[in-house]
């Protein structure tokens, strides 16, 4: 069954309008500097994620009440972890990190989710995460203990973006790590769009509106900046 918000993705892939997420690091983010923020972030933003590799206790159901207050922008929860899930928010990602074989983050963290999830009307969305070399060491791989794949196997990150899909991923997400040197170049974009028929996310280094743009153009249904818009 697909939710609302899946549903009206899907609506912007058809009708070919680009989505721009703003990831929201629940630590970093000056709850007091709420509004402020809000202003200052593109006006063509459409949705907001929420979530860090590593986030304190109780900081980002805080961050998400006091978003819900004042905007009416989508809030999507990008966890790093389990203990991140809030019922505030309208999604989860629910991330399965397909580039690494560490078990914990391929279906221990999602077990450990459940039964935070039993009463809460958050809409779920499986979500394919691939993490991809960005020239320095993420805090994803850090976290995790595992190993980005490089960018020069397109092969591979495209037979990894569709094994996701066969195991029922809703979106595909190719991450180059926060704060990435070099974002995930447009070609492998492009290969994996080609592969795929699932809404496609880009993150990680994507800094310029001619970054953006170039992943938009090699097929990115939606980007997504947090280090751009951070203090
Ligand atoms: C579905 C559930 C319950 C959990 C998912 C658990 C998985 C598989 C997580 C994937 C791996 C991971 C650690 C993702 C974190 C994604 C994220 C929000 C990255 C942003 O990282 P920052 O914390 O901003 O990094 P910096 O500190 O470098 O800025
Ligand atoms: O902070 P940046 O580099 O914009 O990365 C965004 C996101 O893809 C990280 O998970
Ligand atoms: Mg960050």
């Amino acid at each position: 069954m697909e939710g609302v918000f899946y549903k009206s993705f899907l609506k912007s892939v058809v009708e070919k309008e680009k989505q721009l997420a703003i990831l929201i690091d629940p630590d970093k983010f000056a709850i007091s500097e709420t509004k402020l923020f809000l202003k200052k972030i593109p006006k063509e933003t459409t949705h907001l994620f929420v979530g860090g590799s590593t986030v304190a206790n109780g900081k980002t159901e805080e961050s998400v009440k006091v978003l819900k207050a004042v905007t009416k922008l989508p809030i999507f929860l990008f966890p790093g972890d389990y203990s991140q899930i809030t019922s505030e928010a309208d999604v989860l990602l629910f991330l399965s990190l397909l580039s690494g074989r560490n078990a914990e983050y391929l279906i221990g963290q999602q077990i450990k989710s459940i039964s935070m999830l039993k009463d809460s009307s958050l809409e779920v969305i499986s979500t394919g995460y691939i993490l991809i070399d960005g020239g320095n060491n993420s805090a994803v791989s850090k976290v995790t203990g595992t190993e980005p794949l490089s960018q020069e196997n397109i092969e591979l990150i495209v037979n990894t973006a569709l094994a996701g899909q066969y195991m029922g991923a809703k979106f595909i997400y190719l991450e180059a790590g926060s704060g990435a040197k070099f974002p995930v170049n447009p070609e492998i974009i492009s290969e994996v769009k080609k592969a795929i028929h699932i809404p496609l996310i880009v993150g990680g280094g994507i800094k310029t509106d001619a970054q953006k743009q170039a992943a938009y153009n090699s097929g990115a249904d939606m980007v997504v900046m947090g280090t751009a818009f951070e203090n």
